[in-house]
């Protein structure tokens, strides 16, 4: 996707931003690819990025399927044996996360100026609390958190379900996709994000007929698997409005290959290249930290 570094501008006013954590806020990933690596060498296997890139971001036990299934190691170790087994070594890490560079800064600037921020996590409960405890300050400043066990949360990322429930629970609801900003650091999470973008686009324009509402989340999954956005049309609506208007920023990894980049509005190499003023949002001041 086109990385702008000029004056043209996002898609703004944005009035409400929402971030995931693991790998975005948070420098956490790092952990699961150490645990990751230490199991795979008990089968003499190597975790590459590629296998990385399908597991980032989604729900523990979808994360888990793909690893033992795509590494070839599912007759020997069991979603559920890898997750006990991972389960123990990310409990005494995760206590040590760090935030990512750029994070506080932007937290701050962004909770000073009235932006409603909030998180989007893929992450339990129980690992929010063991990754926060030393920046319980810093989360405080969001309106909201939403996580992956979250009984609004049904399928995890690609699923929008998360960005859906973040969205609801700002004030002044319900919001207007185009008003919203996500960042986050996986494939799946932009994904999330968009299809987010595109149901409560066709909410906010009406178009979604009531037949469609309470379309099975998992039918809507089953398109995500494939990365396919879906677009039905019923033969007395009009065709639907034009999707994407949620915007999402990507801060990925180095080490994500690039084709990873392509459903993303910005792409950036750090929350520290981030411009406020790309999108319309308060401009950070020369003094802050
Ligand atoms: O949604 P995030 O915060 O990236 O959490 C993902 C986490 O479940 C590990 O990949
Ligand atoms: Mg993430």
């Amino acid at each position: 996707m086109v990385n702008p570094s000029g004056p043209v501008s996002g898609k703004g006013p944005i009035t409400h931003v929402i971030f995931d954590m693991d790998g975005l806020l948070l420098d956490t990933e790092k952990f699961y690819t150490e645990v990751q690596e230490i199991i795979l060498a008990r089968y003499n296997k190597t975790f590459d990025w590629s296998l990385k890139a399908k597991m980032m971001g989604r729900k523990a036990m979808e994360s888990a399927r793909i690893f033992v299934e795509e590494s070839g190691i599912s007759d020997s170790l069991s979603a559920e044996d890898f997750l006990a087994e991972r389960e123990s070594m990310l409990q005494k890490l995760f206590p040590t996360s760090d935030l990512m560079p750029g994070a506080s800064r932007l937290i701050r600037h962004l909770h000073a100026k009235g932006i409603p921020i909030a998180v989007a996590t893929g992450s339990h409960k129980r690992h929010f609390d063991l990754k926060t405890q030393r920046h319980g300050e810093l989360f405080s400043l969001m309106h909201h958190i939403v996580l992956g066990d979250d009984p609004e949360v049904k399928q995890g990322k690609p699923s929008p379900d998360v960005f859906l429930a973040a969205a609801r629970r700002f004030e002044g609801g319900p919001l207007d996709p185009q008003k919203i900003l996500v960042f986050e650091d996986a494939p799946a999470g932009v994904l999330a994000a968009k299809n987010a973008g595109i149901e409560m686009d066709w909410l906010h324009s009406g178009w979604l007929p009531s037949s469609l509402k309470d379309f099975e989340a998992d039918d809507f999954n089953d398109f995500n698997q494939g990365g396919l956005i879906l677009i039905v049309s019923f033969p007395s609506a009009p065709p639907p409005p034009p999707p994407m208007k949620l915007s999402a920023v990507m801060v990925p990894d180095p080490r994500l290959d690039s084709s990873h980049h392509d459903t993303a509005d910005q792409v950036l190499s750090s929350l520290l290249d981030f411009d406020p003023k790309f999108w319309d949002l308060p401009p950070f001041e020369d003094v802050e930290s």
